[in-house]
């Protein structure tokens, strides 16, 4: 039997945010600020056991019973905090490391910082809740130049980049490439390419190419000039999953970076209307720039 709390080890508890860490009073939340502000906080507690393994090594079902605990109550959004927060963590450190906004009582929650640091760079706006969001709100400017300053040192245009120069090349996994018919036809894509890698035709969708493992593409002129685009196969597999018809009005509801929504456009050849949604202010800058390099044209 477990001994029950005494009413000042119950205040105590109400004051750290459930997770040993020490914020002041919970401010009073409303609604999407709320459930956000929980999020965070139960993410970086299951963040933390994920880090003290090895976020490599354990399976991601691992993270999802950790997740599944009764005491996590927003599992479908502390799941996606935690999986995104990992697949930028390399970008996170490098940023607090660089721009040395952290004294020692945020590195000792460094978890929820990671988890705070990773909404305000590239997911939700972080509205102004409790102490680590106000103190990383407070150099949210430091933080974005920072990032801005490392994309340039590691002459890459975005995020996306920079997280696949991070990392380690996957030996088993081939490589894809969209061909975007908008700009080049597959064949000429593939003569192209084929002057340096072996490449082939995906059998199943046609305006697919497969590289070996490794094969880099972050720098070729075909990249940089939106004749194709560095697409994994699952995604490639959305679009023609609809089979838009050119004509067709079709609605993207989640459309940053905008790989699928330039796809659609080019299955629709560019007839008909595509309306792409997107929450993210910053997000919304990338997706414009997919577009303008796809060439697609009645994109809302
Ligand atoms: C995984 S990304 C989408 C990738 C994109 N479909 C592609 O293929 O390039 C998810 C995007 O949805 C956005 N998002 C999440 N909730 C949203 C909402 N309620 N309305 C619009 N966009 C939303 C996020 O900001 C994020 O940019």
């Amino acid at each position: 039997m477990g001994r029950v709390p005494t009413k000042q080890q119950k205040n105590n508890r109400s004051k750290d945010g459930g997770d040993g860490t020490q914020e002041k009073q919970k401010p009073s939340l409303k609604g999407a600020e709320r459930s956000a502000y929980f999020a965070r906080r139960e993410a970086a507690k299951v963040l933390r056991v994920v880090l003290q393994g090895d976020a490599n090594r354990r399976a991601l079902a691992s993270i999802k019973s950790l997740i599944y605990k009764p005491s996590v109550r927003n599992k479908k959004a502390t799941f996606a905090l935690i999986c995104q927060t990992l697949k930028h963590l390399p970008i996170i450190k490098d940023v607090l490391e660089a721009s040395s906004i952290l004294n020692t009582k945020w590195k000792r929650q460094q978890e929820l910082v990671y988890i705070i640091v990773y909404d305000i760079l590239f997911g939700q706006a972080v509205a102004v809740a409790g102490d680590a969001e106000k103190y990383l709100m407070r150099h949210k400017n430091a933080l974005q130049s920072t990032l801005k300053q490392l994309l340039l040192r590691r002459n890459v245009k975005n995020v996306e980049q920079l997280i696949a120069l991070n990392q380690l090349p996957d030996v088993s996994l081939p490589r894809y490439v969209r061909v975007n018919t908008l700009k080049l036809d597959v064949d000429s894509a593939l003569l192209e390419l084929k002057e340096k890698y072996s490449v082939e035709k995906d059998d199943l969708l046609p305006d697919l190419l497969i590289l070996p493992p490794g094969t880099d593409l972050h720098d070729h002129p075909l990249v940089n000039n939106g004749s194709i685009f560095m697409q994994g196969k699952a995604s490639s597999m959305v679009a023609p999953a609809l089979n838009p018809e050119p004509g067709w009005e079709v609605i993207d509801a989640c459309a940053a970076p905008g790989n699928k929504t330039v796809h659609l456009a080019a299955l629709m050849k560019r007839k008909g209307r595509i309306i792409a949604c997107e929450l993210n202010k910053q997000r919304i800058k990338r997706l414009k720039e997919t577009i303008k390099l796809s060439g697609a044209s009645s994109i809302l």
